[in-house]
């Protein structure tokens, strides 16, 4: 049997909704072979984060070394990175270890309020991180934080997509959570065309990990040997069923229903 193989480069989330924990049950999900580099522990659960353990760069550059010698990952995705260093390091080994079509997904701050980025640590995800993304998925405040501009009508939308494109992503996903209205719009802008992914609003709390589980299936789909269009495809009905089906859970911001997805597939 010949499967498709996806490495995580992100941050634990012991509530197992987001980061590292989402991302691998995605991929599982997803039929696709998950492997893991972290970045940080988090100590997290649905009600928000009571602690940061950022690991050193050598743990993180060594993970990162240890799965490009021997496992030869299909895709990469990145999520929680931290802080400046780690930043620099993660880029760095993708480039050493030649790993492609990375998807980056640049997480600054959990729905609880805490920053999962340092605020001076922007720059440098502009610069080292963004120029070797095959994609990269903002939501709405943090396509606002990479561009500098407010993002309000679909028109402000489409001009941040090609900004950020501009900084070198491949493909740029703006996701529409932070928008309002009844239905929730993605936008893919993949250099030549943009792209609206639609579907109704769910009225729920259960959001957490939306944001690292789209992110998975996109690299999930890619690592396949999907087109970007095709995985934003997958990914928006991932999610939506995971946000449709999730699992309340926790007395806070619950996790999604990663099973949600495959489990609609087998009923039908
Ligand atoms: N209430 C909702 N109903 C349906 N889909 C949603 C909802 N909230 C978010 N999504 C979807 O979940 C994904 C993550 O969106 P978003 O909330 O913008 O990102 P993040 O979790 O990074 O803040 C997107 O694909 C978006 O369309
Ligand atoms: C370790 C970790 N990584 C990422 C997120 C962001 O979660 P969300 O997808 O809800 O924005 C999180 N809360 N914790």
């Amino acid at each position: 049997m010949r499967i498709s193989k996806a490495l995580t480069i992100a941050g634990s989330d012991s509530g197992g909704g987001a980061g590292i924990q989402a991302d691998l049950k995605t991929f599982q999900e997803l039929e696709v072979y998950g492997m893991s580099a972290i970045t940080a522990v988090t100590a997290q659960n649905t009600l928000g984060v009571q602690g940061i353990f950022p690991l050193t760069v050598e743990a993180v550059i060594d993970q990162i070394k240890s799965v490009g010698a021997d496992l030869h990952p299909n895709a990469v995705k990145t999520g929680m990175l931290f802080n400046s260093e780690i930043i620099e390091a993660v880029a760095h080994a993708i480039k050493k270890e030649k790993m492609a079509k990375v998807v980056v997904d640049p997480v600054m701050i959990a729905k609880g309020g805490s920053p999962l980025l340092l605020e001076e640590s922007v720059d440098t995800l502009k610069k080292k991180l963004i120029p070797i993304a095959f994609c990269i998925t903002p939501n709405i405040p943090e396509a606002e934080k990479l561009v500098g501009f407010k993002i309000v009508s679909l028109e402000d939308r489409k001009r941040a997509a090609k900004t950020i494109f501009d900084l070198g992503a491949k493909s740029v996903v703006i996701k529409g959570g932070h928008d309002d209205g009844n239905e929730v719009t993605d936008l893919l802008f993949d250099g030549n065309t943009y792209h609206l992914f639609s579907s109704p609003r769910i009225d729920t709390k259960h959001t957490h990990g939306t944001g690292c589980t789209f992110a998975a299936a996109v690299t999930a789909e890619l690592a396949k040997g999907k087109s970007i269009l095709e995985a934003v495809e997958t990914a928006k009905s991932f999610i939506h069923a995971a946000i449709e089906d999730s699992l309340g859970i926790g007395a806070g911001h619950g996790p999604t229903n990663h099973m949600a997805y495959r489990n609609r597939k087998v009923n039908v």
